[in-house]
């Protein structure tokens, strides 16, 4: 066969590992040049006919991967003379290296499992070499991959010593987010637990919709359909394994919704009753906006910066049977004295905030470094550095003082992060009690570091709650 026709044949093979493996190199790299992963594979999979199969494999191995960045970076050192300067090459080292590892792990753990979703030790070697032979731009490589790859094999316990007692490549984060956690909670057990958690792989939480049915009736019927699960919260339901949404029982019909069951605790704080008017203030994709929808009949705004994720609310709410007016708004930058908002259509009723203090509640679920939900998006640590605490807690300090401003006398506000830095959760609520006079903080858990055991699963989140002095 000619090497054009091989080449055609591998493009259109999107489900061997080596195609697998390129397009997790490229995801890989996309974060190397701290670009998410949501956009990487969101990019990828748009350009191709890729397979859901395939999606899912790449979506593994790219993980996998960046779950083992820092070790499989210097590992790589170890075996190289010279830095690789091609990125695709990189990334395909970062895979193949990081699967390799995934595979001897599984080994020694269990000798005579029968392996799935796990490849055998020289087909990862082979279609590693593979992808090189199909990619102009490293062909070159192709003996070198091999080279270095069985190298890696013959001397991993020798290098592995080498490097197993380096912190980074021990836990696997930038050195500054390892650090950082240490001095934010200097308590062996709790910094040990944050940075072993931030590797583990989230459960799928669902919240049931409790205007269509019962924890206990919806957990019954999970149970039914032969799914695993555990109550984790006045209505959260743990998947044992995760599923597609279109498998679980009368989710499209909107019984239940996903989401984390730290994130659960936010609509509840809020104490609202039928008739109030509440903003949502951060609100997209939705998952808090939608709880509050299903607690009581409120007249509720939801607004976000990003139209386009503001879309998706929109979708929520229609799978939900909701409805809340939703609004495109920098809330940073709004000019309250300017700003008036048409909230009926039919009766063209207007307010300006500025005049009515309108709100009885709001949430500030503010944009953040994300650092409590890193299980979710192992990237995170990876696309941040360190000055963006700062940056990100400036930003959002000034979202929370402009939506005071909207809130009525004896309204609450509470205030949201899914962070674990001092800086961006407490410090400001610590900094925004000192500078509005007219709030009482009131109770609530205020930081929840992520936890995993028998009875409970969640993110890391940050709650506090402000009341407005009557005047
Ligand atoms: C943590 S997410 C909100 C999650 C959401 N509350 C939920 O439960 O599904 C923060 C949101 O704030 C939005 N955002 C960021 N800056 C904003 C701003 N200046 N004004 C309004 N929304 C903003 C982002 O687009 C993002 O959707």
């Amino acid at each position: 066969m000619s090497r054009n026709n091989n080449i055609n044949n591998y493009k259109k093979n999107n489900n061997s590992l080596s195609f697998y493996l390129y397009n997790s190199a490229k995801s890989v790299i996309y974060v190397k040049n701290r670009i998410s992963l949501k956009k990487a594979f969101s990019e990828i999979f748009n350009k191709k006919n890729i397979s859901e199969k395939a999606k899912g494999a790449i979506k593994d191995i790219t993980y996998y991967t960046i779950r083992h960045l820092r070790l499989v970076e210097m590992l790589l050192n170890k075996l190289i003379k010279k830095p690789i300067k091609i990125s695709i090459l990189k990334g395909l080292f970062f895979c193949s290296l990081a699967l390799l590892i995934k595979t001897e792990n599984r080994n020694i753990k269990n000798k005579n499992n029968n392996i799935k979703n796990y490849y055998k030790i020289y087909t990862i070697v082979h279609q590693s070499v593979n992808v090189a032979q199909f990619n102009f731009k490293i062909i070159y490589a192709k003996n070198m991959i091999n080279a270095i790859l069985r190298k890696f094999l013959r001397e991993k316990k020798e290098i592995f010593k080498k490097i197993y007692n380096i912190s980074e490549s021990y836990w696997n984060y930038p050195i500054w987010w390892i650090n950082h956690i240490k001095i934010t909670y200097p308590n062996f057990f709790q910094w040990k637990n944050i940075l072993d958690i931030g590797h583990k792989k989230p459960p799928l939480t669902l919240r049931i919709n409790q205007r269509k049915t019962t924890l206990i009736s919806y957990n019954k019927l999970l149970k039914k359909s032969g799914l695993e699960t555990t109550i984790i919260g006045p209505l959260a339901i743990k998947l044992h394994t995760p599923i597609s949404i279109y498998k679980i029982p009368k989710f499209l019909n909107g019984f239940s919704s996903i989401q984390d069951a730290a994130a659960q605790l936010a609509a509840p704080l809020l104490d609202i009753r039928s008739g109030m008017y509440v903003l949502d203030a951060c609100a997209a994709p939705g998952g808090k906006t939608c709880h509050l929808l299903e607690i009581a009949d409120i007249k509720l705004i939801a607004v976000d910066n990003n139209s386009s994720r503001l879309n998706m609310i929109s979708e929520n709410l229609k799978r939900l049977n909701l409805k809340a007016t939703l609004i495109p708004l920098d809330i940073s930058k709004i000019n309250l004295k300017k700003l008036s908002i048409n909230i009926n259509k039919k009766t063209n009723n207007r307010f300006k905030f500025s005049e009515n203090k309108y709100f009885d509640r709001i949430l500030a679920d503010v944009p953040c470094t994300g650092s409590g939900v890193v299980r979710r998006n192992p990237d995170i640590p990876w696309l941040r550095r360190k000055n963006d605490i700062k940056k990100l807690s400036k930003y959002s300090y000034k979202i929370l003082d402009n939506l005071w401003k909207m809130l009525k006398p004896g309204g609450k506000l509470l205030f949201v992060t899914c962070s674990l830095w001092f800086e961006e959760s407490e410090e400001q609520a610590m900094i925004f009690s000192k500078n509005h006079k007219d709030s009482i903080r009131l109770y609530s858990p205020g930081q929840l570091l992520p936890t995993i055991n028998k009875n409970q699963d969640y993110d890391g989140f940050f709650y506090s709650l402000f009341q407005k002095n009557k005047k």
